[in-house]
């Protein structure tokens, strides 16, 4: 794992702009995995500045994001369907065919999961996926537990992501119990990692990922057996291990 320390938010998102605008200007049909949260908001926003810089066209992407509230309406505020539109989709020319998010609301959700499973294969796997870090050593939706060889499932959201993500929700009780999220086993086929780790409520997931051992009870750990990611983390991020 190659690790890159920068001093803030502000520059871990310009940083890992960087590294997304290289494979859309340099890959043919760049596949795009995408991460919701407060983590890649900034990424976003770069992006958003890039493509109305004129210089940056995303016609040729394909994007897969990880996951996606269970029973969630799209247009609800809350919804990783309307956060996507708010803070990239909506501003940049990434045709809307190109885009994928997990069906939350598929009336057969076992078939919704193997319909993602299968449609990213069929494009030959992500070419660079980003993901936030959990407090728990989440990635996507995969809660402490999971099997590091799943695909598309649905999950019982764990107490500390509930209570993490409340802040966006009127009170935690309005918080979801269940999502479908790519698995672990999707996310490690993908060609690129890059984790994105901001922040000094995340200091002790970072640590815990990066002298712990890979184990299930912590998902993130299985990103040391992959052979291209890259962490930008910020100084708050880095704090206890620095
Ligand atoms: O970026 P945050 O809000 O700290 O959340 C960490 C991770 O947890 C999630 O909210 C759950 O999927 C991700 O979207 C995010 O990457």
């Amino acid at each position: 794992m190659k690790i890159i320390k920068v001093k803030d938010y502000q520059e871990m998102s310009r940083a890992a702009c960087e590294m997304i605008l290289e494979k859309v200007k340099n890959i043919k049909q760049p596949v795009l995995g995408l991460a919701t949260g407060s983590t890649p908001e900034g990424l976003y926003r770069c992006m958003v500045q890039a493509y109305k810089g004129g210089k940056y066209s995303f016609q040729h992407v394909i994007t897969f994001n990880l996951d996606e509230y269970l029973n969630l309406d799209q247009h609800h505020p809350n919804s990783y369907h309307f956060y996507m539109r708010k803070k990239l989709f909506d501003h940049v020319d990434i045709p809307k065919k190109n885009i994928h998010i997990p069906n939350g609301v598929a009336e057969d959700i076992v078939k919704e999961c193997r319909r993602y499973d299968e449609r990213i294969k069929s494009v030959g796997n992500i070419d660079i996926q980003v993901l936030g870090l959990g407090i728990n050593g989440h990635i996507g939706f995969n809660e402490p537990g999971t099997s590091f060889t799943s695909t598309t499932h649905v999950v019982h959201l764990d107490e500390i992501t509930r209570k993490a993500n409340s802040k966006y929700f009127h009170n935690i009780q309005d918080v979801p119990y269940k999502a479908i999220t790519m698995g672990i086993g999707n996310i490690m086929e993908s060609k690129e990692i890059l984790l994105l780790v901001s922040g000094k409520k995340k200091a002790l997931a970072l640590v815990k990922l990066i002298n712990g051992e890979v184990c299930e009870q912590f998902p993130a750990s299985i990103l040391k057996r992959h052979k291209n990611v890259t962490i930008i983390a910020d100084y708050d991020a880095l704090t206890e291990l620095i």
